[in-house]
């Protein structure tokens, strides 16, 4: 093959590599200007020592600070700015106003030059790499089954009979309440497939869709439930399985901890909330400050591989054709 051939073949093959890497990405949300910033920035440096293969884009609403993406953009990630989206107006005093922000998540659905992604919450922590799940059939929405037995959940019958899915015998569902409810997935890390028409549906879905106390939660769990694969544990411990569910879970084999307990946010950890003083809990919360504070895991431009600059430079040129002046890019997380 004659040499300009040779090369022309190479930087197809790397561009095709490039694009195949960068179809895939992990999400997170952000809002606000508080310090959930903290939980992104340490979610982008445990996703680096895990050494994944994949970007994280970071979905910020306006009100995210611009000193605030700075930090994003130099911990690697890339900065993509969402408009908020509000459940049908007059109703929002049925959800926890606490929770009414999230369903700004669904713009996720809109981010379709990724062919999958994987969405984790501010909160959670990755301490092995998942990566592998980006390889889970098409066609399925995969997340972790919830845990209905903290007090976040007395307003529902499950709460109020002592039903929880985790251990579906020991309290059986009485025939009275009517059919069995579908399994229920906590909606802090799932994996999902972007897509226009689908991101369309959930949002016209949403217009006709009372909010719920746990708003997105409740509306993705209903939108997907015949899609629904519920995955091990490992990939989204819910920190109240510890105490409620503990022969569910082998902690030395959990991936990822999603720190969503009354008082576990790691960065306002005081230990004075109930079950804070665990053990256990102490060494999750220790084990996330040693990523966040950890310098060497600080993104540095020289860290990426000849793939990854190759990623970078494709998503460059796919963003200033298709979507100049639309959002940010940075160089991958990993
Ligand atoms: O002021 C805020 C509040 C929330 N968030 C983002 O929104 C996510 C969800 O909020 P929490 O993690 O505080 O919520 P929980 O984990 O307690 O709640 C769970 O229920 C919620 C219902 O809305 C969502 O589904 C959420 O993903 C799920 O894990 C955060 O991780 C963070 O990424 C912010 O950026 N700023
Ligand atoms: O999303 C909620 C929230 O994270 C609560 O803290 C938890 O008790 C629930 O199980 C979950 O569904
Ligand atoms: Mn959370």
């Amino acid at each position: 093959m004659a040499p300009e051939l040779v090369s022309a073949t190479t930087k197809a093959t790397s561009l095709v590599k490039a694009a195949s890497l960068t179809s895939r990405a992990y999400v997170t949300f952000l809002a606000g200007n508080g310090d959930y910033v903290k939980g992104v920035v340490g979610l982008a440096k445990g996703l680096r020592k895990v050494k994944t293969a994949y970007p994280l884009v970071v979905a910020v609403l306006p009100d995210v600070p611009e000193d605030h993406r700075r930090m994003l953009l130099a911990q690697g990630c890339i900065v993509r700015e969402i408009e908020p989206v509000y459940p049908p107006a007059n109703q929002t005093q049925f959800a926890m106003a606490y929770y009414v922000i999230n369903y700004s998540k669904l713009r996720i659905w809109e981010f379709v030059e990724y062919h999958k992604m994987i969405y984790l919450d501010g909160d959670i922590q990755v301490f092995e790499n998942i990566d592998h799940l980006f390889d889970n059939p098409n066609g399925y929405f995969y997340a972790v089954k919830d845990c209905f037995c903290e007090k976040t959940w007395s307003h529902t019958p499950q709460y109020q009979i002592g039903y929880c899915q985790q251990c579906p015998d020991k309290v059986q569902w009485p025939r009275e309440l009517g059919p069995k409810p579908p399994l229920y997935f906590n909606a802090g890390m799932f994996v999902f497939e972007p897509s226009l028409p689908i991101y369309d549906d959930l949002l016209e879905t949403l217009k006709i869709t009372p909010p719920t106390p746990f708003a997105e939660q409740d509306f993705l769990n209903m939108f997907f439930k015949d899609v629904y694969k519920p995955i091990p544990p490992i990939y989204n411990l819910v920190l109240a399985m510890l105490w409620r569910h503990p022969e569910n879970i082998e902690l030395n084999k959990v991936k990822v901890v999603h720190y969503c307990a009354a008082g576990s946010k790691p960065w306002r950890y005081t230990g004075i909330e109930e079950n804070m003083k665990r053990k256990d809990i102490k060494m999750l919360v220790k084990s996330w400050w040693d990523i966040y504070s950890d310098e060497s895991l600080d993104y540095k431009k020289t860290n990426t591989s000849p793939i990854e600059g190759e990623a970078d430079k494709f998503m460059a040129a796919t963003v200033s054709e298709a979507n100049a002046g639309h959002y940010i890019t940075a160089p991958s997380a990993a």
